[in-house]
């Protein structure tokens, strides 16, 4: 993704690229950033140093890296826009303490097909939570098979939402095997698909006794997700603190 973000950015006069940083122990540390997305060099080098003074920061890295991430751009009052998925509850307690110092976006998926199918997900589970017969509801997700973490952070946010419109009590079943019995009213059910280099696509299956209603996003390339991240880089630009979401940015209601 960083590759896409600097390709994207290089290509856009609002922004100024002043810095591409990766883990000390990477490679190609020292090279152009243009070079390594794969295009003309634009005078970075990727680095592992942070630089002084930014107008904002885009992470999409990896869990283990965002601490740091974090830690810095409060020390330094940047804004930042957190991409990375696979966070844990402790990483999220520190992210929306952050947020009370800094304003910050964080979301799964930066693209504006997924965040408005969200919205649409909500409105099904919204009109059919209570529909006779019951709602089965079940989240498909296929990724590359590079893809580190599962089920998808955007999936896990798919049920987060739809969760909350059916009931408090929502179970959350992560694939099926075995003698699993019959299947309860309250579980959204989530399966992980890796193969190749899919992009990323979501399907969310909303089923009832006589018919169903299936809700696909799918990426055709990554630059959808690059694309929003910059966006919200944008859209940080004089915000005050507080922690912000993709809904925000696109003027979708919260
Ligand atoms: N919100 C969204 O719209 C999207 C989110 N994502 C998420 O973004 C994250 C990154 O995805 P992707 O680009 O595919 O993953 P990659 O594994 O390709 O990229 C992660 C990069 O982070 C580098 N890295 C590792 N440790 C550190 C560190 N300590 N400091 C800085 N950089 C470090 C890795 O280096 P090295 O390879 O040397 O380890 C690698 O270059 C994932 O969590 C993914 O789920 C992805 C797409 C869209
Ligand atoms: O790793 C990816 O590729 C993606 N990760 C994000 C996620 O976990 O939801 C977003 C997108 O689906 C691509």
């Amino acid at each position: 993704m960083g590759r896409r973000v600097v390709a994207l950015a290089s290509e856009d006069t609002e922004f100024q690229i002043v810095a591409a940083i990766d883990h000390a122990g990477n490679p190609l540390l020292g090279q152009d950033a243009g070079a390594v997305a794969g295009f003309a060099p634009i005078g970075v080098a990727l680095s592992s140093d942070w630089p002084e003074e930014v107008d904002v920061v885009i992470d999409f890295s990896l869990p283990e890296a965002l601490n740091h991430c974090i830690e810095t751009c409060v020390e330094a009052s940047t804004p930042l826009v957190v991409a990375t998925t696979g966070l844990s509850d402790e990483q999220k307690t520190k992210l929306e303490a952050a947020a009370t110092l800094i304003p910050i976006v964080w979301a799964p998926s930066m693209s504006l097909a997924v965040n408005l199918t969200m919205k649409l997900a909500e409105q099904v589970a919204d009109t059919l939570g209570d529909v006779q017969g019951g709602l089965d509801v079940e989240i498909i997700e296929r990724h590359h098979r590079f893809k580190a973490d599962a089920p998808s952070g955007t999936a896990l946010k798919f049920g987060e939402l739809i969760g909350k419109k059916l009931s408090d009590e929502t179970l959350h079943i992560h694939g099926r095997e075995g003698h699993t019995g019959e299947r309860t009213r309250n579980e959204i059910g989530y399966h992980a698909v890796r193969v190749g280099d899919n992009p990323g696509e979501h399907t969310i299956v909303f089923g009832m006794l006589g018919e169903k209603i299936e809700l696909n996003v799918a990426a055709s390339n990554r630059d959808c997700y690059a694309a929003g991240a910059l966006a919200a880089a944008k859209w940080l630009q004089g915000r005050p603190k507080g922690l912000y979401n993709m809904f925000d940015v696109l003027g979708l209601e919260s």
